[in-house]
């Protein structure tokens, strides 16, 4: 069985006066994948989909969707958007809007399962500048599902909405993943790029730092947190101990990172009053947030190099 590439990057760079803004990027997405496009603000995330969707030219680089360019993946109905901005027609009636958008392509959905796989069957008749930041990005969803796409590429779709209108969102998501459509979507939240999506590309200053499943980059982290109640706790003894990397307190409970947690924990029990101890791995944002700042470190070091 052959596998089907939704979309190729290769080599991709833009610049914006001076700040690149992507520095180089080479990723292949599958037919069926769902990824997380992760990283910190600046990071490159909404360039990147921008020139994946042909509205940004790249400075260097290939990009294809569908094997093809994206405008033609886009006329083809190949590809369905929800960027964070634009798109809306403040004073068309939501029904309205869908019905425009439904003109322009060759096999659309009906709008009524539009509207209902958004979930917003019940504000067709409202009147788009009336509506919540949340219900806008529920429309817009519907905007993207409307042509039926292979490919679904959203840009921080949950902004604005509150937990319950994001919980909600992504079951429709879901349903749309279900149906074996390929999704690629921007995001902040580490919970929803852990919880929803096969792949997890990570991005700082125009670059791939990190690409694997949630849990490779979870795993890309070594070492465990204890986390243990230990009255008048020696601090800096337990600092010196071999394999702990920090020590970090709130009260009576201790925090120690430890590269090797099975010897810290004997030491703990033989030697100290430690007790409701916890060992906990790595979470994603843990491992965010290390390879972020080893990737700062590193180009800092670069720096100095060079100066
Ligand atoms: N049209 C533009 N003109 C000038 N600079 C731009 C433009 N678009 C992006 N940039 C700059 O390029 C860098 C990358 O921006 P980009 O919006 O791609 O990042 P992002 O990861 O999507 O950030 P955020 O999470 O804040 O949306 C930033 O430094 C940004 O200021």
């Amino acid at each position: 069985m052959t596998t089907t590439t939704a979309v190729s990057l290769r080599g991709v760079t833009k610049k914006y006066a001076d700040v690149q803004a992507v520095a180089g990027v080479d990723l292949t997405i599958r037919a069926g994948e769902v990824v997380a496009l992760l990283g910190p603000n600046g990071a490159g995330k909404s360039t990147t989909i921008e020139m994946l969707l042909g509205l940004v030219k790249p400075d260097q680089g290939t990009v294809q969707v569908y094997g093809g360019t994206p405008t033609d993946a886009i006329a083809q109905g190949q590809v369905g958007v929800m960027l964070q901005s634009g798109g809306i027609i403040e004073d068309a009636k939501v029904g309205e809007l869908l019905n425009l958008v439904a003109g322009l392509h060759n096999d659309p959905m009906p709008v009524e399962e539009a509207l209902e796989r958004a979930g917003i069957a019940d504000l067709t008749k409202r009147t788009m500048k009336g509506l919540s930041g949340g219900q806008k990005q529920r429309v817009r969803f519907a905007m993207a599902i409307i042509p039926q796409p292979d490919l679904i590429v959203l840009d921080e779709p949950t902004t604005g909405m509150d937990v319950e209108s994001r919980r909600d969102f992504w079951a429709s998501m879901h349903a749309e993943t279900a149906r074996g459509r390929t999704v690629l979507f921007a995001t902040h939240y580490l919970e929803e790029a852990d919880s929803y999506a096969d792949r997890v590309v990570l991005m700082r200053n125009g670059k791939v730092v990190a690409d694997g499943t949630a849990a490779q980059i979870k795993a890309s982290v070594s070492g465990r947190t204890i986390r243990a109640t230990i009255p008048g706790a020696d601090l800096a003894a337990l600092a010196s101990l071999p394999g702990v990397r920090n020590v970090e307190t709130r009260g009576d409970v201790v925090l120690l990172q430890c590269a090797d947690s099975d010897s810290t924990l004997r030491h703990l029990l033989g030697n100290t009053k430690a007790h409701d101890i916890e060992v906990t791995s790595a979470d994603l944002e843990d491992a965010v947030l290390a390879i972020t700042d080893q990737n700062k470190a590193d180009q800092n070091k670069a720096q100095e190099t060079l100066a």
